[in-house]
Order: C-alpha cells, then sequence, then structure tokens
C-alpha cells in the first residue's frame, strides 16, 4: 500500500504547488490522480520516488517512508518502483530485448551493468515480458523503429523487470491514438489485478481515467478535492476538480 500524507511543495517562494496532499493507492488497483493543467500531477508522482525533494510530510510504501530513506536504501525502494513515461524513455536503437533487459540494470553491480552481462534466465524473462505485452515477435527490432504504442508496452515490459511493487505512469497514453491508448491501458489495469500491483497513474483524460481506474484523486491548484471510488465521481465532484482558478479582472481604464 502507498500512503501519502500531508505533502507540501514549493518551487519556488510565489507559489505553493502541494499543498498538505494525502491519499493512498492500494495493491491490485489502477489509481488515476486527475486535474487540470498545472494542478500538480507530475510534482506528486516525482515526490513518489523522491524524483523532487518537497518540503514536508510522509509517503510510506509499505509503512517505509520512502523521504527518510538514506541515499542507498532510496536505491534500493527504487528498484521495486517502475516509471512508465510519456516520452517512453527508451533507448531507441537498442532492441526491444535490451531495453527490457535495462530493467534489470539497478539490481546488477555497475560493472556487469556496464558490461551487459544478462543471465540466461534474465534473457528468458525478458523474452517472456516481451510476449505478455504482445511483442514477442518484435524482440530483436531497434526501438526506434517500432510505434508508439508498441514502444509504450516495452516500456511497460522493462518496469516489470524490475519485479516491482509498483508502477508510476506519467501521462502514458498521451502521444497514443484511440487503439494504443486501449492496448496499454488493459495492460497495465490486467497487471494490477494479475500481480497485486500498485498502479499510480497520472492522466489528463478524464474519460480513460472513469474506464481504466479503480480509485480516483483529485487534484485542484495543489490540493485534493475528491479521492475515493471512480464510481462516486459525481458532477458537481467533477466541476471542482477542473475547476479553472478565478483570472484577475482587467480595470476597463487599464
Ligand atoms: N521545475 C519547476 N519550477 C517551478 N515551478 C514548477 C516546476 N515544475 C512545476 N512547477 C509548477 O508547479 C505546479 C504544478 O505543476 P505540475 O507539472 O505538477 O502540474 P500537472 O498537473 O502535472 O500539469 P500538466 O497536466 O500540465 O502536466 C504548476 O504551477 C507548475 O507551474
Amino acid at each position: 500500500m502507498l500512503k501519502v500524507i500531508g505533502l507540501d511543495k514549493s518551487y519556488n517562494r510565489q507559489k505553493q504547488s502541494l499543498k498538505s496532499v494525502s491519499f493512498t493507492a492500494k495493491p491490485g488497483e489502477v489509481t488515476a490522480i486527475i486535474g487540470p493543467s498545472g494542478a500538480g500531477k507530475t510534482t506528486i508522482l516525482r515526490s513518489v520516488n523522491q524524483l523532487i525533494r518537497d518540503d514536508a510530510g510522509q509517503i510510506l510504501l509499505d509503512d517505509t517512508d520512502i523521504r527518510q530513506a538514506k541515499p542507498a536504501e532510496l536505491r534500493q525502494i527504487r528498484h521495486h518502483i517502475g516509471m512508465i513515461f510519456q516520452n517512453y524513455n527508451l533507448i531507441g536503437p537498442l532492441t526491444a530485448l535490451e531495453n527490457v533487459l535495462h530493467g534489470r540494470l539497478g539490481a546488477k553491480s555497475t560493472l556487469a551493468g556496464i558490461l551487459g552481462l544478462y543471465s540466461t534466465a534474465e534473457k528468458n524473462e525478458a523474452l517472456e515480458l516481451l510476449k505478455a505485452v504482445g511483442l514477442g515477435d518484435f524482440a530483436l527490432q531497434r526501438c526506434d523503429q517500432l510505434s508508439g504504442g508498441q514502444q509504450q508496452r516495452v516500456g511497460i515490459a522493462r518496469a516489470l523487470m524490475q519485479h516491482p511493487k509498483m508502477i508510476l505512469c506519467d501521462e502514458p497514453i498521451a502521444s497514443l491514438d484511440p487503439k494504443s491508448t486501449k492496448l496499454v491501458m488493459d495492460i497495465l489495469r490486467e497487471l494490477a489485478q494479475s500481480k497485486q500491483l500498485i498502479i499510480l497513474i497520472n492522466l489528463h483524460q478524464l474519460e480513460i481515467a472513469q474506464t481504466y481506474a479503480d480509485h480516483i484523486v483529485g487534484i485542484n491548484q495543489g490540493t485534493i478535492v475528491y479521492e475515493g471510488p471512480q464510481r462516486a465521481l459525481t458532477p458537481e465532484k467533477l466541476q471542482a476538480i477542473y475547476r479553472q482558478a478565478p483570472t484577475k479582472e482587467v480595470s476597463a481604464h487599464a
């Protein structure tokens, strides 16, 4: 279970980007963070694996406070947190199989990683994961020759190679067409259930969140304004989530 409690973050003195943000995300569920542009969705995701340092709060992954982890312990925790990005973050000239194997890098010594020393068992596992995301026939294809949807599925297989407890997905479908979006979201939902993963996902598209998420966290201007099951999202709650900040009135005499 991921429990975020009272998280604050200011990038500068002018503005607080997260204001006492609290929510939970359970294994076996897809939890979607939704809200307007600039609400704080990416800031939450980056705080959860401490890519950015926040100002206060607790981030408990199975009762370990990630914020309090020393560098070596943080590296250890991050081995078990997969990341999926909008722009896939694959190494284009390498094959799908090599990219998936990179998911094991965090668990290897630096030298074994640099030399690309992977065991037969690891290679077999990577191949099985590619098959599981429907890309068994593309294992030896360069990633920069794959479609966006295929690249994102390689990204999912790479995250699974880390044996994650949790996968963080930052706008994973923003660059995909509807067919690829459905494929990727179906895979993520199935993985949450079959592997009892915590899947925390930032989404711009409300209808995708409503179709695929079990649990919704709605944020507006750095404040959580809704947390609960997808089915309990009422039009009023949606209005609160997507409410625009009042614009400053411009004087007619200006
Ligand atoms: N590196 C930064 N320096 C200063 N301010 C930042 C930085 N990153 C984000 N912010 C500010 O923090 C707030 C939250 O940004 P964040 O990117 O988390 O929102 P978001 O909900 O992910 O937006 P979007 O949907 O557009 O990606 C915004 O006001 C943004 O301008």
